[in-house]
């Protein structure tokens, strides 16, 4: 029987896999296969994720693990902060260890712990980098330009202005107001644009924004492979990067921003060292079941309610008040 773990960053929820528990680790094809099947709220067990983080050994020096990221639509995505964050918990309590590297798709990031967020709400620190700009790098095409920073772009909607970054997965960011934050266009567009269309090929994370106040947002994500999150802790991070460059004045570096989702609150702070931005992410990392599965059952991706034991934290609901306590 294998262990493995449910966890969510802001309610943005995981399946936790780590390979080297496993007496054969999975294939990809099994991976993806085991995403689609176990996550799906109907199919798949605890009412589904948004993914799975894959924890397996890292080959790198002085990296501690290595953790990929499965979507629930079976495709890999290049890096997930709220996932790294309970990723970054689970390494902790697992090597005794609170500062480290984990490998990541393009990058080894530092992970830290954190005081706690509010009482049983742990929380980490994640390093979101590399970040680039360029039409390269997110992909797009046939906007006619090889970077969008606060500009218009008509080909994707009327009346808002975009910004694209990839950190280093794929975002595109617009602030608008309250009742279009909270309207049907961003499903219209991340639907879209994650479908067959001309500009983002490979699909991208699609971040409608609101500006509360001085270093203070509310961001609404469409994730690529996923759909609707309750939040995407690269989109915050990335969103509070496109803030700072547009509305400069709003947004300090090197100063906590207050990012609050569907799902909760993160913190992020922006800086810009060696002509290059980073970004850290701190936010909560909740640990709300453990489960146990033969571990053919995974290599068959066929995990079903009645196959598991599982064992309920008591997490979500101090997580609960710690939400709760916000809107106060
Ligand atoms: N939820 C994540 C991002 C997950 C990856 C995304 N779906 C993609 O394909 O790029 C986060 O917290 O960053």
């Amino acid at each position: 029987m294998v262990e493995l773990t449910k966890v969510h960053g802001s309610m943005n929820q995981f399946f936790i896999l780590d390979q080297t528990l496993l007496d054969t680790p999975l294939t990809d094809e099994e991976l993806s296969a085991l995403a689609q099947q176990m996550t799906n709220p109907t199919t798949g067990v605890l009412d589904g994720s948004d993914g799975i983080l894959v924890v397996d050994h890292s080959e790198h020096d002085g990296v501690l693990a290595q953790m990929r990221v499965i979507n629930a639509d079976g495709s890999e995505a290049s890096m997930c902060g709220n996932g790294l964050r309970t990723v970054a918990r689970y390494l902790a309590q697992k090597h005794g260890e609170t500062d480290f590297l984990v490998e990541t798709m393009y990058a080894d990031l530092r992970v830290r712990q954190q005081p706690d967020f509010a009482p049983g709400v742990p929380a980490f620190a994640v390093e979101i980098s590399p970040v680039k700009f360029d039409r390269t790098d997110l992909p797009f095409e046939n906007l006619g330009r090889d970077r969008i920073v606060d500009e218009w772009v008509p080909e994707i909607a009327p009346g808002l202005k975009f910004t694209t970054l990839a950190v280093p997965n794929p975002h595109l960011i617009s602030f608008m107001d309250h009742e279009t934050l909270h309207g049907d266009l961003l499903g219209e567009v991340g639907t879209w644009l994650n479908g067959d269309n001309p500009y983002f090929t490979d699909g991208v994370n699609v971040n409608f924004a609101e500006i509360l106040g001085k270093n203070e947002l509310f961001v609404r994500t469409f994730e690529r492979g996923v759909g609707f999150t309750n939040a995407c802790g690269t989109g915050m991070s990335a969103t509070t990067l496109a803030f700072a460059l547009s509305h400069p004045e709003l947004a300090d570096f090197n100063t906590p921003i207050t990012v609050y989702n569907p799902g909760g609150m993160v913190k992020t702070i922006l800086h810009h060292n060696n002509h290059q931005y980073w970004i850290e992410l701190i936010g909560n990392a909740a640990v709300t079941h453990h489960f146990t599965v033969d571990e053919q059952l995974l290599h068959d991706a066929n995990v079903t309610p009645d196959q598991i034991d599982v064992v309920a934290t008591d997490e979500q609901a101090a997580y609960d008040q710690f939400v709760a306590s916000l809107k106060q």
